[in-house]
């Protein structure tokens, strides 16, 4: 099976610090792959070496057949990327600036003004062409910059924290835009995240920590490994609490964070209504839900992903 992105035991070292140890993963055409982690696990640098920036230690990575370190201008013509700080060059207006990475990507003299056309339709900037990037907020310049990475119709779009400093508004915007491309050109993306609401958007997700890749799924089956509920509860003795819980109830998993208890367990209806019964300790708070990603990268490292 043809893979766009096809990475072989990636390695990365920065002098005796290993930042990335032998991942192996590989991405679908059309697919939204997550690669989710907290800050330091290495998603910048799996980043870099896969869009030619940084050359690996060892591993093979190919983008859309071209392997990395040998076809890297291949490899450019293949990709988009969208980085984390604004690359835009504020005094020029948003048309010129897309007009020079034509140039710059040889998108054919004929096509430019159509393409630039298309992406500005995409991002809903068209009435902001003539427009100096100075004058545009935040999420504009993110936009613009998305509209840039689409231009010379790359295969694969990277996009490094693309909401990172955004406020929330403007997030779910862009993360519109994001699934509107997926829908328009069948664009592969490939995305780095620590929001983990945004990693639920993946087809699937990979989740890095330390250097290494710990899970790799659809963000359904991950939280569906977990099993069961998940119930928060505060009370007016959480060790005694804790205890009581333990000894006494039946749980997956019981634990106590911040002052909070989390109790995993198989069917919640019967965990609450014997709970609420025989619980001698007095309860505070009290609240179910579904697992999340976070609970998946907790159950598989112990921390929190913005630990
Ligand atoms: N040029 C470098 N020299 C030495 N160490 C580096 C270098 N670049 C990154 N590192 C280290 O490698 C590890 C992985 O960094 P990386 O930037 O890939 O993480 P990340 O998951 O992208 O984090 P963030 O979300 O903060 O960008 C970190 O411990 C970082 O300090």
């Amino acid at each position: 099976m043809f893979y766009l992105i096809h990475v072989q035991n990636l390695k990365k070292s920065y002098k005796s610090f290993q930042a990335v140890k032998g991942s192996s993963f590989h991405v679908k055409e059309g697919e939204i792959f997550g690669f989710l982690g907290p800050n330091g696990a290495g998603k910048s640098t799996t980043i870099n070496i896969l869009s030619t920036m940084l050359e690996p230690s060892s591993g093979t990575v190919t983008i859309n057949g071209y392997e990395v370190t040998k076809q890297k201008n291949r490899v450019r013509e293949s990709i988009g990327i969208i980085f984390q700080e604004n690359t835009l060059d504020e005094k020029l207006t948003a048309k010129e600036n897309l007009m020079l990475h034509c140039k710059f990507y040889n998108v054919p003299r004929s096509k430019r003004k159509a393409r630039i056309a298309e992406v500005f339709e995409i991002v809903d900037l068209k009435e902001s062409a003539g427009t100096l990037v100075e004058k545009f907020s935040g999420g504009m310049q993110r936009r613009l910059e998305i509209a840039r990475g689409l231009l010379h119709y790359p295969k694969v779009l990277f996009l490094d924290e693309p909401s990172v400093g955004l406020d929330p508004q403007t997030r779910a915007h862009i993360w519109e835009y994001i699934l509107k491309l997926k829908e328009k050109e069948n664009i592969t993306m490939f995305l780095t995240t620590h929001y983990l609401d945004e990693a639920e958007i993946s087809d699937r997700v990979a989740i890095m920590d330390h250097g290494e890749i710990i899970a790799i799924d659809t963000p359904k089956n991950l939280k569906q490994q977990l099993g069961g509920d998940i119930i928060e509860i505060t009370t007016a003795d959480n060790q005694a609490a804790l205890q009581e819980i333990e000894d006494n109830f039946d749980v997956i998993d019981v634990s106590l964070k911040d002052e909070v208890i989390y109790c995993k367990v198989e069917n919640s209806d019967a965990f609450v209504s014997k709970f609420i019964k025989s619980l001698k300790t007095p309860l505070t708070g009290f609240d179910i839900r579904k697992p999340t990603l976070n609970d998946v990268f907790l159950s598989f490292t112990g921390r929190e992903i913005r630990g």
